[in-house]
């Protein structure tokens, strides 16, 4: 069994920090999550957590710390995470979805090919700056494209944080290029469309040896059983996290990532005559100047106003189930008050 340090885990001041006057704490890196079972991994090796009244297992995502109580491996409290994915939850109900935690970078996989596109990339530096990573777009097959820098040209020219690499996937020799994002304690996560390469980089960067082979772990009956891994090791020490949600993300509440990437756009909307400028035929208007004078891609602009109408979409949902659920409660608390008073008078 592989022992790992908590430096290896991917601990940091950061959560040092939140443990008070605890300098040897008990913590544990989630490394799955199964309905009420979570695993964690441990400096004394891999472990089954169990929720504490009051926690459900919705509140934690592969990737998230927890200090732990060492007799009966119960949950004592979730650490704050320095970054956190999120997505809009499946179904009519609003809700966000946490989907991974602690992910230092955000590697969005795109192709050399017509996979490219642009307003998928700018959607998926968005998400990034909201979630708190760092993003790197990947361009895979780059070995089957005739002129791979005009892609990575493309990409960089969409966000001022976007750093774009060029590769074939399949070549472990230039997958290796990738060690200096995922080395000791840093972690990985890798969003993109079917077909990209995701399958690919992870395998290659994680190695021949799945670490799902060789982790086995004590079930509830004190069998060993070995159990589907989300968090999975790279050759070079770091983390890489792989979960079904990870593979079909969409856009929540991540309007500060929008205004982060496209800034460009919002300072020249700053300077618009008017505060609620649609930018379409109104006088004063920078954005529309800044299109005629070629300064701006229209196309741009179009991505811009789509990307933030859905996210007002999502948010103004999210809002409207939260004050629903809220008027319910109130519904329900004033009933049981009323037949209590009901009872009370009978
Ligand atoms: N030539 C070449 N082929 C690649 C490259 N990256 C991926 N492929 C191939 O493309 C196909 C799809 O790659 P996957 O890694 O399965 O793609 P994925 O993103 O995991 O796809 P899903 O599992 O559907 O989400 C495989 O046949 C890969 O071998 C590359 O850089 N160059
Ligand atoms: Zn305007």
């Amino acid at each position: 069994m592989t022992i790992y340090s908590r430096a290896d885990l991917g601990w940091r001041h950061h959560f040092a920090l939140q443990c008070g006057e605890i300098t040897e704490p008990d913590a544990a890196r989630l490394t799955g999550i199964d309905r009420d079972r979570v695993s964690a991994l441990s400096p004394d090796g891999p472990l089954v957590l169990t929720c504490p009244q009051g926690l459900s297992t919705g509140e934690l995502a592969v990737g998230d710390w927890t200090l732990f109580d060492p007799d009966s491996h119960r949950i004592i409290r979730r650490l704050e995470p320095f970054s956190a994915i999120k997505r809009k939850a499946a179904g009519r109900e609003a809700r966000t979805q946490l989907i991974a935690a602690n992910v230092d970078t955000l590697g969005i996989v795109t192709s050399c090919n017509s996979d490219f596109n642009e307003a998928r990339l700018e959607r998926y530096l968005a998400l990034a700056s909201s979630a708190g990573c760092m993003p790197l777009i990947l361009l895979t097959k780059a070995d089957m494209a005739e002129d791979p820098d005009e892609y990575r040209h493309r990409a960089t020219a969409l966000s001022p944080l976007a750093v774009a690499e060029t590769l074939d996937a399949t070549d472990p020799g230039e997958l290796s290029r990738l060690s200096g994002w995922v080395g000791t304690g840093q972690t990985m996560a890798l969003v993109g469309s079917s077909g990209v390469g995701k399958t690919t980089i992870t395998n290659g960067l994680t190695g021949a040896s799945d670490l799902t082979q060789d982790i086995r772990e004590d079930d509830a009956r004190g069998r060993h059983t070995t159990t589907a891994r989300f968090l999975k090791r790279t050759v070079s020490g770091g983390w890489l996290i792989d979960t079904p949600g990870m593979r079909e993300l969409g856009l929540a509440d991540a309007s500060d990532g929008i205004a982060e990437v496209f800034g460009d756009i919002e300072d020249l909307a700053a300077a618009c005559r008017f505060n609620d400028c649609s930018h379409e035929s109104e006088p004063g208007c920078a954005v529309k100047a800044a299109i005629d004078s070629g300064e701006l891609d229209p196309e741009r602009l179009k991505r811009w106003d789509k990307l933030k109408r859905e996210d007002r979409y999502n948010s103004e949902s999210i809002a409207e189930t939260r004050a629903r659920a809220r008027s319910l409660n109130k519904l329900y608390r004033g009933g049981s008050a009323r037949a209590k008073e009901k009872r009370r008078i009978e």
